[in-house]
């Protein structure tokens, strides 16, 4: 823990505004220049033998399937987008393949590439992305949507039974600050900007949009909009599909744009059913969001609770009679003591007994001063104890590192992972007791007894998210073992009548029980909404809603008698 007496100002280091996009060396997490030592106390703490045992096969070794798209499908593409912009190279496919999630990076340790698309494509406007839906939907090869390709449940690894061949189209050089509403405080900016690079466009505007995901080093616009992300200042400017204003979408029928104003009462909210929908309608291509100003001043800090059933009490206290802070996370008992909120000292000595939360303001400064004392009050009548702006700085500065311990650890033999939920205040404890339960048993019987750490991390009125991270010796066969683990845990959280994620997205990992959870009838909308839009069926196929029977021909495209279709579809 650092030293609380130090003022913020004094402690501030790296945060948000200084990092820049980095290209990742997949399957590791990160900018390739500064990665991670496990701190030697977390080493002694988990007992490792040899670090770089389970380092896994470096990338030449790794196998890759010859691509076999339709030379006529290739040259349709080049023909649309100019031949630099579509490759089959290994290293790109290689960088195309599969998420972030733990599963996805032991695959390609051990060597497979199987999900790697065929081709690669870069689209350079949203008609050269309508362009490419074209060209796959009429020769029945899958499309995968890409913009970080940080999906951490099986959201970039589409089905390929009954499909000519896989193309990812990647929206990176969909880049720009399309314009900034000052007046309105909205700004439209193209899908494939990341994270870091729009926050960079806006500051120099003069205002921020305010979304920092622990993958905000990766993560990109289209990305947060495919799956309804939720950052960590969530509390205070809200959840990315709460952000959006509008959208462009390109589908294999053609384009729709949502949000001619920021409120209707003309029909449904359509915004609504392209936001979450993980690249099955089409791919999105613009946002319009709301902006903010730069805040003038920001406070972070920490306060200790004696368990986490009183600290939870205070998030619920503010979060439903106010003030809210901009970032509120509470941590549990063992996630203190490991101290993974400040990365820098995982592991290590500094123990802060009974539960941590971490507590920021940012805006004006006596709005900040304002907020920040009322705050205060409540969480000291809920039994908070202040521990000054040391351990908030400690969390700000170093929020963005935690991943880069994943790599070291697998390296080491050591399995982690995380996952999330969702419920009501009244439910939450007994969620968090049985998803724990529901981990540790799967795990002690398979003789790897975990460390299970859990957090609130996005307050509501109604309810808040738990994070849990997970941590344990691997097997000799990690990918079964954490399988078993996380069924156990997606039964359990459908049992206790939780929802199956709360911003991580559904993919293919949560497809089964997003299925339970919203029942047939709902099932069946969407999936006509989709044969639809996407009648061939090509959109991410087996992404979030699974097979969908094709329906009759009811665009042009798909009436060719060279298309492919399978069984059932
Ligand atoms: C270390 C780490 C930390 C994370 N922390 C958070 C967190 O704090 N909060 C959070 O919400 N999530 C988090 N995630 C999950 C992930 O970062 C989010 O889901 C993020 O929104 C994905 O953005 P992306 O640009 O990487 O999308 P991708 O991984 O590229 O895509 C995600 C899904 O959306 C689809 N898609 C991508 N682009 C488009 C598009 N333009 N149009 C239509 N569909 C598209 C893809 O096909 C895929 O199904 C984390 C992941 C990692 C690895």
């Amino acid at each position: 823990m650092t030293d609380p007496t130090t003022s913020p100002v004094e402690r501030a280091g790296p945060d948000e505004t200084a990092l820049r996009v980095v290209r990742m060396a997949r399957p590791r997490w990160g900018d390739p220049a500064t990665p991670a030592q496990l701190p030697p106390a977390a080493a002694a703490l988990i007992g490792t033998g040899d670090p770089g045992a389970r380092r896994g096969v470096n990338i030449d070794e790794i196998g890759l399937a010859d691509p076999h798209v339709p030379p006529a499908v290739r040259a349709a593409l080049i023909d649309a987008l100019g031949a630099e912009h579509v490759t089959a190279d290994r290293y790109e496919r290689i960088a195309h393949t599969r998420g972030y999630s733990t599963p996805d990076l032991l695959a390609l340790r051990n060597g497979d590439a199987s999900d790697a698309p065929d081709l690669v494509v870069r689209p350079g406007s949203h008609d050269e992305v309508v362009a490419v839906l074209g060209i796959c939907a009429a020769h029945r090869v899958a499309v995968v949507p890409f913009t970080g390709g940080t999906s951490v449940v099986g959201g970039l690894a589409p089905e390929r039974a009954g499909f000519a061949g896989v193309v990812t189209v990647d929206v990176t050089r969909l880049d720009a600050l399309v314009g900034v509403d000052e007046i309105s405080r909205t700004a439209t900016l193209q899908a494939g900007l990341r994270g870091v690079r729009a926050e960079e466009l806006l500051r120099e505007r003069g205002f921020i949009l305010g979304h920092f995901p622990q993958s905000y080093e990766g993560a990109g616009l289209g990305g947060y909009a495919a799956t309804r992300s939720a950052g960590q200042s969530s509390a205070g400017y809200g959840r990315f599909d709460e952000m959006v204003e509008g959208l462009l979408l390109a589908t294999p029928r053609g384009t729709i744009r949502l949000g001619t104003a920021p409120k209707s009462a003309a029909g449904p909210d359509l915004r609504q059913l392209v936001l979450g929908s993980e690249g099955a309608f089409g791919i999105i291509t613009e946002v319009t969001v709301r902006i903010r100003p730069v805040p003038a001043h920001r406070v972070f800090e920490g306060w200790r609770f004696a368990d986490f059933g009183s600290g939870a009490a205070a998030l619920r206290a503010l979060a439903q009679d106010g003030p809210m802070p901009t970032v509120l996370r509470l941590s549990d008992e063992v996630e203190t003591a490991i101290g993974l909120t400040d990365p820098a000292s995982a592991g290590g000595d500094e123990v802060t007994g009974g539960c941590l939360a971490i507590v920021g303001y940012e805006g004006h400064h006596q709005e900040v001063e304002a907020r920040r004392a009322a705050a205060s009050a409540v969480l000291e009548d809920a039994g908070g104890v202040a521990l000054g702006p040391g351990p908030g700085e400690a969390w700000r500065t170093g929020r963005f590192r935690a991943p880069y311990l994943r790599d070291p650890l697998l390296d080491a033999g050591v399995l982690v992972e995380t996952l999330e939920t969702v419920t009501y205040w009244s439910r939450l404890a007994a969620l968090k007791t049985v998803v724990t339960a529901a981990i540790t048993d799967a795990l002690n019987a398979q003789g790897t007894p975990p460390l299970v750490m859990c957090h609130i991390s996005h307050v509501y009125a109604a309810g808040a998210s738990l994070y849990f991270t997970v941590v344990c010796p691997q097997t000799d066969d990690p990918l079964a073992q954490w399988a078993a683990a996380k069924k156990a845990s997606n039964d359990a959280i459908r049992a206790a009548d939780a929802a199956i994620t709360h911003h991580h997205g559904v993919g293919r990992d949560h497809r089964d029980a997003y299925h339970a959870e919203i029942g047939d009838l709902a099932l069946e909308a969407l999936r006509a909404v989709k044969r639809t839009l996407d009648p061939d069926g090509v959109c991410n196929p087996g992404v979030l809603l699974g097979s969908t029977r094709c329906s009759p021909p009811v665009h042009p495209v798909s009436t060719r008698s060279d298309v492919a279709r399978p069984a059932g579809g």
